[in-house]
Formats: C-alpha cells, structure tokens, sequence
C-alpha cells in the first residue's frame, strides 16, 4: 500500500489539466452492452475504477481495449456470453451494478451481485431495482444476487423516483433505450454525467428528450449502433484542483475546465474570497485577496453543491477566517475526513449531517489516514497548506478518482511524493 508525503507550505503556482469524468466513464462503459457494434470512449481517465469496469465488462465476454495510455477506450459487445456480474468484482465498486439495466434490455436476463455498503453510508439500490420494475423486468434477491428477467422484453413506463439518485436514473436510462414504446424519468438526476451518458446513447441511435431536466423521455428503439465519444470534464477532479490556490494561496490554470460544470461550488469560492476566471484554455482561480472567509455549505444533488466537493470544501475553510457549518444531505456518513483532518489541528465540531468548522491560522502536517476517495484528496489539500510533514496514509483510495495527484500537484511547486507503507 502506497503513502503520500506532502511538505506544506508553499504557494502554488502553474497549470493543472482537467481529465475526462471517472463518473460519466463509469456509466459510458457498461452503455456499450447496449448495442452490437463498437463504442468508442475518448478522454477517458487513466483510474483503477475504470480499470475495474473494464474486468467486469471482459467478465461478461466484452472486448475492451485500452489505446493511447487509456486515454481511449474501444469496447465491443457483440459477443457476450456471460449474463452474471459476479460478487468477486461488484464489491469492488458500487458502479458495478450500472451493467444490470443494459444486460437487461438487450440480453432479457442478468445476474448481478448487490454492491453492499461503502465507507460514505449503507448506499442501498433499491431505486434502480424499483425503476426497473416499472418497465417490466421482473426481479428476484436471492444468495447476495439480483436475478433479473425480461422474458418479453422491458415496456416503457413511468419512473417517478421519491428522491434523486445519479445511479439509478442511469440505469433506467440505458434501459428504456430499447425498452417497448415511451418511458418517461421523473425526478430524474440533472447531474453533467446523466448528460453526458444522454448524448452519447443518442449517438448510438437512442431517442432522448429533457437531459439535464427533471423528467426525462426516452422513445424506445430496436437496437443501438457503435458510436465515439469524448467523456466530459471531471467537475469533481476540477473543483478539487482549484481548491489548490485558494488554500495555499498562488495561482492555477485548470486547463479544460468549465465553471458551468461546478456553478454552485464557484458562489461558494467568491463568497470565501476565491477569484475565479474562465480562460479561454480553462478555470483561472486565485484568491482575492487576504484570509478566506468562512461559509456555509449544503450538499445536494446538481445543480446543487456536490457532496463529492464536501471534504475538500471542509479542508479549507478548515484555515479560514470565522466558523463555517457544513450540512452533508447525500450521505449519513461523510465526515470520516474530519477526525483526521482534527489531528492536523482543525477545529471541527460534527453532529449527525452537520460539522462546524472553526476557522484555525495555520494546520500542521501530522500523519493521517484516508478512508475514501474525496476524503484522501481533502487531506492532501490540508497537507499543501499545513507545516510540515503530512503523511497520508492508504492512499488507494485516492487511484479510483485522481490520475497523477502527485505529478500535477508537483507541477505547480508542491512538495509531495508517493512512498510504500512500511
Ligand atoms: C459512480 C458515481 O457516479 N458515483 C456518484 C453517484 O453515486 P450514486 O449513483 O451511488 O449516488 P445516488 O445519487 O444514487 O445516491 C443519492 C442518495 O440516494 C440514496 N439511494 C440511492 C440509490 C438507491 O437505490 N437508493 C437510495 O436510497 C443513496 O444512499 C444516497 O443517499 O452520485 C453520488 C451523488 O452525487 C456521488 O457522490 C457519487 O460520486
Ligand atoms: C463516492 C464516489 O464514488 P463512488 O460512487 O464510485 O463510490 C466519488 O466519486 O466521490
């Protein structure tokens, strides 16, 4: 298991490129089970998560292959002879179960092992399965496994979710492709990756109304044909980055970012006294000038504030002038970054959903430990602005979501580098 040192300190100063989304490549993926011929991806991002999506596409009798350094990914589907997603590979990722609407839709039958809780909360897909249901499939749990048929084929219908969930309109999206007649999604996630995965499916022949707004139409079609698409932009990975300068002060570039991507993450950065610009290259981000200044934060679905944007939210207001209240809607248990986060001197009060962050001049470096994606990146943000040595510790985390951290960060003047456990 790999640590990450980083000397806090200096101002940081440069450009950082933004990757193709790990969210929207975790759904485009399993897309390609849709159809017979090619689905090409270009800018993906190099991550073991899309690693792991790739085992499990190949499990099913999918060819997938990794060109240009995994910046390209070609997929094939035309000879799947496996209807099982096994446990083995599932728990490794929740997105995993985003293979069971395509297998559905275009094979009439999948197995697919639950996914099971993460760190973050219990996670439970129960929406997918429901949504499912709605066009006809008929579902039966049994041995850790949903065991889902078809045997006519899905029917279009309607999906009214009680409650937004990015996973589960994914799903039902892929699967009213080819579903009888006309489904209509309320309720649906407005997230840029649902975005994404609509325009790509319509490349592949999918007829899609209303992405990006609460209710969506999908006039099912007989089949889907190979198509080449670019991933969008990681809003997460960019929002991340350009919490770089306003938490050691400096200046970065995030090349190819959008500031329509990360809308309500930027009122926050202006609110805390963060300069953001678009260029025409990207995100231009700075601070205006002094302290940051303390906010409040919500967490909500798009175009909300991104609960994956909390934990490296929390690190700087963590330095920043007066008490900020976090309120983390999406997840029960997203505050794991705050115990570690305290051991580098922050004063953070957290009570259910809610943490309180009292402003602190300086954190310093302390060895700490990362229990999830956004949390090992949010000590890494604190690690740049601390003094001293920060150690993070169980960095594999952090591969699922960030290509290079050390090398980009290293670019723009951090010390930082990756050590193995001892
Ligand atoms: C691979 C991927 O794209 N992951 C993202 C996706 O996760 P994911 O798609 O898993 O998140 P959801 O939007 O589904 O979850 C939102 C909430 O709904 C609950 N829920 C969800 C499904 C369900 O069947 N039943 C249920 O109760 C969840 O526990 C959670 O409390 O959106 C989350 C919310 O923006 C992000 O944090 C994740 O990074
Ligand atoms: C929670 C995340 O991912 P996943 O849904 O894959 O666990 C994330 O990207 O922050």
């Amino acid at each position: 298991m790999d640590s990450i040192i980083v000397k806090g300190g200096a101002e940081l100063r440069g450009e950082i490129p933004i990757a193709g989304a790990k969210n929207a490549c975790l759904t485009l993926m399993p897309a390609t089970l849709l159809a017979d011929e090619p689905l090409t991806l270009t800018n993906a991002p190099r991550l073991s998560d899309i690693a792991t999506m790739t085992a499990l596409l190949q499990s099913l009798g999918a060819e997938v292959s990794s060109l240009q350094g995994g910046r390209v990914l070609a997929m094939s589907s035309h000879s799947i002879d496996n209807l099982t997603a096994h446990y083995d590979i599932v728990r490794k990722m929740r997105a995993s179960i985003l293979v069971l609407g395509p297998m559905l839709a275009r094979m009439g039958q999948a197995k697919v092992s639950l996914p099971g809780g993460c760190a973050i909360g219990a996670r439970p897909v129960d929406l997918h399965l429901r949504a499912l249901e709605a066009l006809g499939a008929e579902l039966d749990l049994r041995d850790g496994y949903v065991h889902a048929k078809a045997p006519g084929g899905l029917k279009g219908g309607i999906v009214e979710f009680p409650l937004v969930s990015v996973g589960a309109t994914e799903n039902v999206l892929m699967a009213a492709t080819l579903a009888k007649g006309t489904t209509e999604i309320r309720q649906a996630a407005r997230e840029p990756e649902i975005v994404d995965l609509a325009q790509c499916l319509r490349r592949m022949g999918a007829q899609i109304e209303g992405e990006g707004t609460s209710t969506i139409t999908v006039q099912g079609v007989d089949a889907l044909h190979g198509a080449t698409h670019p991933v969008v932009t990681d809003r997460i990975e960019l929002g991340t980055y350009m919490l770089v300068p306003a938490i050691t002060g400096g200046e970065v570039e995030c090349l190819g970012g959008r500031i329509d991507l990360v809308g309500a993450f930027c009122e926050k950065l202006d609110e805390a006294g963060i300069s953001v610009e678009q260029t025409e290259r990207g995100v231009k981000v700075s601070r205006k000038n002094g302290r940051v200044k303390a906010v409040n934060v919500e967490t909500e679905p798009f175009p909300g504030f991104p609960t994956d944007l909390q934990a490296q939210m929390m690190a700087l207001l963590c330095t920043a002038q007066g008490t900020s209240v976090l309120e983390e809607r999406i997840f029960e248990n997203r505050f794991m970054h705050a115990p570690e986060l305290t051991r580098m001197g922050a004063k953070i009060d957290v009570s259910g959903g809610t943490a309180t962050v009292t402003g602190v001049e300086r954190l310093k470096g302390a060895p700490v430990m990362a229990t999830d994606l956004r949390a090992s990146v949010s000590l890494i943000l604190a690690g740049l602005a601390a003094e001293g040595e920060t150690r993070v510790n169980r960095v594999y985390h952090l591969d699922r979501g960030y290509e290079r951290v050390e090398d980009k960060l290293r670019a723009c003047g951090a010390s930082i580098e990756r050590v193995r456990e001892e």
